[in-house]
């Protein structure tokens, strides 16, 4: 068993015991959408990461809302937010906090296994959720894929290997994140993207998006260099002193060259 059996266990568990969501619509503001966004110019999403399982705390108690309107202030181009509660410390919550303030697109952080997250999410405040091909049977991939796009959202589909990426262009999906970490062992390289983005086909309005392992200028500038359109980063901003600048800095026409 892996961690990510465990996790995705869990998932199981979890959604038998979610409260039906309210009637009530909440008035969330506007949002834009990540594929234009990272069609025209290369951005960072930036995350809530409270905690994870290969880090530990992070910064549990933190401000949320505040650290979203840093990141929207700074120029993110989405925020992402962890949901996962037992390994992330995260919740349904955050997001939705997050996703009042907010006019840039929020990603729903969690594993998803079944079409009620995907609904959860959406009524939350999301308009991108994530799927992760090694999380998933194929099957069950196309089918929360089909779903989540014919409720209007944007999935973000995430690989780590060559395997799984042809999975994910068989979807033909236009968000494509490859995980620099290995869900499974945590190993972390950003060499990761490089040796994927070969055989990225870079057409059909398709973007390649970078995830984890990012902590400096040079990290990102490696990856846009390598064919990224986008980066998402948790740690290093979550850890970071001021937020706004490392967003700033890793979108500034010197690091995206
Ligand atoms: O904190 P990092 O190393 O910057 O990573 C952010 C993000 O990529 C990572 O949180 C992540 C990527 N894919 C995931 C899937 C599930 C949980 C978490 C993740």
């Amino acid at each position: 068993m892996t961690i990510l059996d465990d996790i995705i266990a869990t998932k199981y568990e979890e959604i038998k015991m979610y409260k039906p969501v309210g009637v009530n619509a909440i008035d969330f503001p506007q949002k834009t959408t990540l594929l234009e966004h990272l069609q025209k110019r290369n951005g960072v999403i930036s995350e809530i990461k409270r905690a994870s399982p290969s880090k530990g705390d992070i910064k549990v108690e933190i401000d949320i809302v505040a650290q979203a309107k840093k990141y929207e202030k700074a120029g993110a181009a989405a925020i992402s937010v962890l949901t996962d509660e037992l390994y992330f410390k995260g919740s349904i919550d955050d997001l939705c906090e997050v996703a009042k303030v907010v006019s840039i697109p929020v990603l729903c952080k969690d594993f998803m296994v079944s079409e009620i997250q995907v609904d959860r999410a959406q009524h939350a405040g999301a308009t991108i959720i994530l799927l992760i091909v090694a999380a998933l049977e194929k099957q069950q991939l196309k089918r929360l894929n089909d779903y989540a796009l014919s409720k209007g959202l944007e999935v973000l589909v995430e690989v780590h290997d060559e395997q799984e990426l042809q999975v994910a262009l068989e979807l033909d999906a236009k968000l494509v994140g490859i995980n620099n970490r290995d869900l499974k062992t945590f190993d972390v390289s950003i060499e990761r993207t490089a040796q994927l983005a070969k055989s990225f086909p870079f057409d059909g309005g398709r973007v390649l998006i970078s995830e984890s392992g990012m902590h400096t200028k040079e990290d990102a500038q490696f990856a846009y260099a390598n064919g990224a359109s986008g980066i998402l980063v948790g740690e290093a901003l979550m850890r970071s002193e001021n937020p706004g600048n490392w967003i700033r800095q890793a979108t500034s026409e010197e690091a995206v060259r």
